[in-house]
């Protein structure tokens, strides 16, 4: 491996409460950053992942052990060095009233500036350049208070890339993001690592951290286990960290799976395809489980659902929604599709 950007030893981090009493929320952390990729932290609510990246950022000091920035303890940084190596993205939510988008992701140059602030050519092409890059041309002049929750993530996000940092920062970067423009943010970051920078952020939504992180940190009472998305699953690590006794999540579909208890009744499903596919999902969502061996019997293709029980056929359905009042039908017990049972 490369030298990493940054390294972690015996690192504890938490909280201080006065009078020299500190509350550790993670520690014994071992940890490398290797230049050009993109780590995910991961972990439940109020496990320490905030925590743990605003102390990498240098806002919070360690409780014990160092942090190194290219093999330099990240304290003997000189401030200006610091913020142009590393650019932190925070949750935040606020910005002066009249400060316009392109203001603030002009603000990523501060660092590289001089002492008058005023914006080079280099500069102004870096700016524009994140702003083209995170779509936010027709945004450009628009206040940053007047934007939409997560057009304004966008913003900061567009900020931090203007910096041109090695290192980037960022805590739960896209949380009010939809569904496209989340995964085209960590396309985006996943694009600065290939050009040689390294990013780590938090990320609640694991579907989008097993798609686009390179490495997952999963942070766990105190503990972080990491490696590559694909053995971490294969340790069931996620799937444990995000299911409880009445909820079982299946990291690799990245939703929750009925617990078997639960199933009132069973499905023999053939089929190929989006049709099988959107099949599947409905009959779990009706509690239903498939069973190679069951007597009624859904073959699913080609957008048709046709189903048998034996050799009698029970109908030929163009929707779930038809089939599933056809099923409620020959289903013993509560009927599939009522309010309890969705
Ligand atoms: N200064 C503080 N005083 C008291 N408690 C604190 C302080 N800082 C953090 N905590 C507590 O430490 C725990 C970890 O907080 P942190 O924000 O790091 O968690 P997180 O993993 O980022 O959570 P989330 O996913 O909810 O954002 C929480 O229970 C929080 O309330």
């Amino acid at each position: 491996m490369n030298d990493p950007i940054l390294e972690l030893r015996d690192l504890s981090v938490g909280y201080r409460l006065g009078r020299g009493r500190t509350v550790p929320l993670a520690s014994g952390l071992n940890l490398a950053l290797a230049p050009g990729t993109l780590t995910a932290l991961v972990g439940r609510n109020g496990a320490g992942k905030s925590t743990l990246l605003r102390t990498l950022a240098r806002l919070l000091p360690p409780l014990e052990g160092q942090v190194l920035f290219r093999g330099r303890p990240v304290g003997t940084l000189g401030a200006r060095d610091f913020a142009r190596s590393v650019s932190l993205v925070l949750p935040e939510r606020d910005a002066p009233p009249n400060l316009t988008v392109r203001d603030l992701v002009s603000l990523g140059r501060t660092p590289h500036t001089d002492w008058r602030g005023r914006l080079g050519e280099g500069d102004r092409r870096a700016v524009e350049e994140a702003l083209t890059t995170l779509e936010l041309e027709a945004l450009a002049d628009r206040r940053v208070v007047s934007l939409s929750d997560g057009e304004r993530q966008r913003a900061f996000v567009a900020r931090a890339l203007a910096q041109e940092p090695e290192l980037l920062l960022l805590d739960e970067p896209t949380a009010f993001s939809d569904l496209l423009h989340k995964a085209e943010v960590l396309r985006i970051l996943r694009e600065t690592c290939l050009r040689g920078a390294t990013v780590l952020l938090i990320l609640h939504d694991i579907s989008v951290a097993l798609r686009f992180a390179h490495r997952i940190w999963v942070l766990e009472e105190g503990r972080v286990e990491e490696g590559i998305p694909e053995d971490l699953l294969l340790a069931g690590t996620l799937e444990r960290l995000f299911s409880s006794p009445r909820l079982r999540f299946d990291p690799l579909r990245g939703t929750y799976r009925v617990p078997q208890e639960e199933f009132r009744g069973a499905v023999a499903l053939r089929g190929e395809g989006r049709a099988e596919a959107c099949a599947a999902l409905a009959l779990e969502r009706w509690k239903l489980r498939q069973d190679p061996d069951a007597s009624l019997v859904l073959e699913a293709r080609d957008g048709v659902f046709r189903l048998r029980e034996g050799d009698r056929d029970l109908g030929v359905f163009g929707r779930l929604e038809d089939l599933e009042r056809e099923l409620r039908r020959h289903l013993p017990g509560e009927a599939p599709g009522t309010a309890e049972g969705s």
